[in-house]
């Protein structure tokens, strides 16, 4: 069997006269989790979208669990779970009502109430969906979404609109499902968020993908110079320890106010989107 979960060569997409995806190429592995960066409007739903069989594309090769989207059916489907932007619209049913509803669809569904634990709504589960906060609305599209028990799990922009809490509860849902074999894709704009689950990370800029790696392959590839600041100065170096060796030799002993930080995924990931403007 393929290692592959999904493979994207030269896909392509225009909406009117504005194209849109300019020729994206991704793998991604069976069982990783792989994190979408993107400036707004550089076309992550649109791939996303694609990818999970929920809009057409224009050009370009797509395969996922080994299968076109454009052409998958019922079985494709029931082995995919999707979490879009758009909240859940079955707001005159109560969450568990909702749950167990979509549970139906699937032939090999998770426990309703288990999936409603996972998400933190056990409290609100007799609660019309319609009633919820956004971020508890935003939690039930998460339950939709792995139902199913999906091999591969889209989700674009999960925990927009989450608390903090909320949102260290779903990266240890989503640790779990990952930890049960889950190949998961997902888009944010938390950078923390990409640095906390993916196993790789990929930038769409642009409509093309710009950069693809591990957060330390990303680092290395924008020279991981590390900033070192003391109370007299500050630079940036590969060899930090030499330079705090020399700093202290200099000081007789303690460096005044010394700070040594390596770029974070965010520092790399701004350095990259501002090289393209
Ligand atoms: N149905 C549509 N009709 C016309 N243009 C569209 C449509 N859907 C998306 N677009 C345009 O395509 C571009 C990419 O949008 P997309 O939603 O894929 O970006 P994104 O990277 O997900 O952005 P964000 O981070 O803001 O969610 C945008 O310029 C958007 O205006």
């Amino acid at each position: 069997m393929s290692d592959t979960a999904i493979r994207v060569e030269g896909l392509t997409k225009r909406f009117g006269d504005v194209k849109v995806l300019h020729g994206v190429d991704l793998t991604v592995h069976k069982g990783e989790t792989l994190a979408v960066l993107g400036p707004n409007g550089a076309g992550k739903t649109t791939a996303v979208e694609i990818l999970a069989g929920l809009g057409p594309r224009d050009g370009g090769e797509v395969s996922v669990l080994g299968v076109d989207p454009a052409k998958a059916g019922r079985a494709w489907r029931a082995r995919v779970g999707v979490v879009m932007q758009s909240a859940s619209d079955l707001a005159t049913l109560t969450v568990a009502e909702t749950v167990r509803h979509f549970a139906g669809y699937y032939p090999d569904p998770r426990d309703p109430a288990e999936v409603i634990e996972a998400v933190g709504l056990t409290e609100h589960a007799r609660r019309r969906v319609g009633k919820l906060s956004g971020g508890q609305r935003r939690r039930v599209d998460v339950a939709l979404g792995i139902i199913g028990r999906p091999e591969l799990l889209f989700l674009d922009e999960p925990t927009t609109g989450f608390d903090p809490e909320a949102r260290q509860r779903f990266w240890e849902l989503i640790r779990l499902l990952s930890g049960e074999g889950t190949t998961i894709l997902l888009t944010t704009h938390y950078l923390g968020e990409a640095e906390a689950l993916a196993d790789r990370v990929a930038v769409i800029a642009s409509g093309v993908v710009e950069a693809v790696g591990t957060v330390g392959e990303l680092r290395a590839a924008a020279g991981d110079l590390v900033e070192v600041t003391w109370r007299d100065g500050a630079e940036r170096t590969e060899e930090p320890t030499a330079l705090v060796t020399k700093l202290a030799a200099h000081y007789g002993g303690e460096v005044p106010g010394l700070n040594v930080r390596r770029p974070s995924l965010e520092d790399v990931y701004l350095a990259m989107i501002k090289e393209q403007n």
